[in-house]
């Protein structure tokens, strides 16, 4: 996926979005902004194996993209000043290739294995052992004349992410000690974020600059950053190169992205449901034709939002547009239609697919 325009408000990482990331990423536990509960938590876990001098349990994070996984599983390490190994759990085919990776830690690293749901099967049942035992066996030969090597591992932690937690296994969550989930952040919380990320890039912002960001950026502070940077492009070629409201409403609208964060597929997924669909019911690949998308595309990326924004239900018969929904495009609901105003819960967790 790339950072270009239809993509400003994805939560998932542009292919060269990664090196402007890193310059705002937090570093230590203090500079992570909000998930206040996590936080603490964290911080208790960390200080107390520091004290007893053995590396902390293994940690599981889950929750939506963009919200802070990988920045916290480089802040374990960070505290802990121990070494950290990346990996993820869909180039993990073999269990060879785990068993390599364990063998190779050195004491009390971190381990960080990135969408860990998508774990291979031997795979997982490898790093069982070697969570609970700091030890694997690796299978030498096959058939009969197969032979088991054990192998010693150092003691290390696991830190999984997953946007699935549902999909692990009960074997493989059982062995975590330590299980948070991040939610959505809330305005306040991106507005503070933006006006760290614009101090550490040197950008000049107004809380009224950081307003407008952050009421667009979905309770995702990977969207919230990209906006600043595209608001920044605008500042500096057409503007005075400050980050104010009016400069941040006219880049946005210029980008697309409107008072709730929906980009122009968004909208056109909620446009057509409501003018050409009377606001539904209708069937998913009904309404991706009428966009002149793929269903995937529609359910995947545009939905969870709109859903979670209150503006679109799914519902067993079928997409159906909320009063919020009209309301959103400036059109009146007709009486009598759609399904019951439905107050935006932009900050809830991301709906479950439907069936
Ligand atoms: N609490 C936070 N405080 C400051 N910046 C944050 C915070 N959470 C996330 N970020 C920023 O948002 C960006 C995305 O975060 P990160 O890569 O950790 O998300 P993620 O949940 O691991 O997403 P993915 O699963 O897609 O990799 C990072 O560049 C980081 O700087």
């Amino acid at each position: 996926m790339t950072d270009g325009p239809d993509d400003l408000v994805s939560p998932f990482a542009g292919d060269e979005e990664l090196d402007a990331e890193v310059s705002v990423r937090p570093r230590r536990l203090a500079e992570f902004i909000a998930q206040h509960r996590v936080r603490d938590q964290l911080e208790l876990l960390l200080r107390g194996a520091q004290g007893r001098g053995t590396p902390p349990d293994h940690i599981l994070l889950s929750g939506p993209p963009g919200l802070g996984k990988t920045t916290l599983a480089n802040i374990v390490a960070a505290e802990l000043g121990t070494g950290i190994r990346t990996t993820s759990g869909p180039v993990i085919e073999r269990s060879g290739d785990l068993a390599a990776i364990l063998t190779g830690l050195a004491e009390g690293d971190v381990l960080f294995i990135d969408e860990i749901h998508r774990i291979a099967k031997p795979a997982e049942e490898l790093l069982y052992s070697a969570m609970e035992d700091f030890r694997v066996d690796v299978i030498v030969g096959k058939g009969p004349g197969a032979t088991a090597i054990p192998l010693d591992v150092e003691p290390f932690t696991l830190v999984g992410a997953t946007t699935r937690a549902g999909l692990l296994s009960g074997p493989m969550r059982d062995r975590f000690g330590f299980v948070a989930h991040l939610d959505f952040y809330s305005p306040a919380e991106l507005d503070a974020l933006l006006h760290r990320s614009a101090r550490i890039l040197g950008v000049p912002i107004t809380p009224g600059g950081a307003a407008e960001i952050a009421g667009r950026s979905r309770g995702t502070p990977r969207i919230a950053n990209r906006l600043l940077r595209r608001v920044r492009d605008y500042a500096e070629v057409r503007g005075d190169g400050v980050v104010d409201e009016v400069t941040a409403k006219a880049a946005l609208t210029v980008y697309d992205v409107d008072q709730l964060g929906l980009d122009r597929l968004d909208r056109a997924v909620l446009r057509a449901l409501i003018d050409s669909f009377r606001g539904g019911p209708v069937g998913l690949s009904t309404l991706a034709v009428a966009v002149g998308e793929q269903s995937d595309t529609v359910e995947e990326m545009c939905e969870p939002f709109l859903v979670r924004a209150g503006l679109l239900a799914r519902t067993p018969r079928g997409r159906v547009a909320t009063e919020a929904g009209w309301l959103h495009l400036g059109r009146k609901p007709p009486e009598g239609r759609g399904v019951p105003p439905n107050q935006p819960d932009l900050f809830a967790r991301d709906a479950e697919s439907p069936p």
